[in-house]
């Protein structure tokens, strides 16, 4: 029997799955689709897993779904599955955007539905996933997904109206790191550091940093402050980066990523598709 099918494995589908296997799912309990042969013969032979070219035949008797495509082609993998989908089927959608009451109208009154935003760091096991659920999802249901998704790092259970808002924070935060990395590494070059002892230092400095404040659990500005000695290269740096509106652009750019991920919906009530696979 399935117990999972992956409609859409491209990276967020795959993430999620290769995570579950590597807490001990059986390969065989997993059934995947994506849009093209090649990626499902990448994602046979890298995992094991099932793969089928059609939605429907991969949902028919799946315990839970999880759908992982975009949101500008969840309308019609919607249309596609509904059909099929027996009333025990679970629906897990990780698609930004698009509300719980969107899909439950695509598919047969009283589906399970559950939303979650995912973001990339599961694929080593610290991930953060935020989910709701929708109007006929049982609160065993929801356990169910928060542990699934427990095997790829923290969950949490969160009102579904906030959900744009932490795709803006967590789900698109990890690109917002690795910009930030690239433009250290891009720092040290330009002060004449070798380019691969710029990538040491920028990858473990926010590696450190990053385990000081999940350990100590300290305010991120009382860290800061340890760092900033008085008149010193901190400070100096730090005037710079306040000279150059670092915050008002966190305020922007999170504010537009809220924005866009409210824009996404739109897509999803059609039956257009998305321009092509990455
Ligand atoms: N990439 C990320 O960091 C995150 C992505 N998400 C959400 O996850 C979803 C997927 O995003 P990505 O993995 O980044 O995109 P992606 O483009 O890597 O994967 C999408 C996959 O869906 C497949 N697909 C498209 N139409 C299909 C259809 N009709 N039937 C079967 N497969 C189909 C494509 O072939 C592709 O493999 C989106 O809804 C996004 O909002 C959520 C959180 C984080
Ligand atoms: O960029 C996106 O639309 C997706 C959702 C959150 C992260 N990636």
């Amino acid at each position: 029997m399935t117990k999972l099918a992956v409609i859409g494995a491209g990276v967020m589908g795959e993430t999620v799955f290769s995570g579950l296997l590597r807490a001990g799912w059986e390969a065989t309990d997993i059934v995947v689709t994506a849009r093209r042969p090649e990626r499902r013969e990448q994602l046979a032979e890298r995992h094991g897993v099932r793969t089928a070219a059609a939605n429907a035949q991969a949902v028919a008797g799946a315990e839970t779904v999880l759908i992982a495509v975009k949101p500008q082609d969840l309308g019609t993998v919607l249309d596609e599955i509904a059909p099929v989908l027996s009333p025990e089927t679970l629906v897990v959608s990780l698609a930004a955007g698009v509300a719980t009451e969107v899909i439950e109208a695509r598919l047969p009154a009283g589906a399970a539905v559950v939303r979650v935003m995912p973001n990339t760091a599961a694929q080593v096991d610290e991930g953060m996933a935020t989910l709701s659920a929708g109007a006929h999802t049982s609160d065993d249901q929801v356990e169910q997904v928060a542990k699934l998704l427990s095997a790829t790092g923290e969950v949490a259970i969160v009102a579904e109206k906030y959900q744009d808002a932490v795709t803006a924070i967590s789900g698109s935060g990890p690109a917002y790191l690795f910009l930030l990395v690239e433009s250290m590494i891009e720092g040290g070059v330009h002060l004449g550091l070798p380019r691969q002892t710029a990538t040491q230092l920028a990858v473990q400095t926010v590696y450190g940093s990053a385990k000081l404040l999940k350990e100590t659990g300290d305010h991120p500005s009382v860290l800061r402050e340890r760092v900033t000695s008085p008149g010193g290269t901190t400070a100096a740096a730090i005037r710079v980066l306040e000279d150059h509106k670092l915050r008002a652009a966190f305020l922007a750019a999170t504010e537009a990523a809220r924005d866009r991920s409210r824009d996404l919906a739109d897509g999803a009530r059609s039956t257009s598709r998305s321009a092509g696979d990455r």
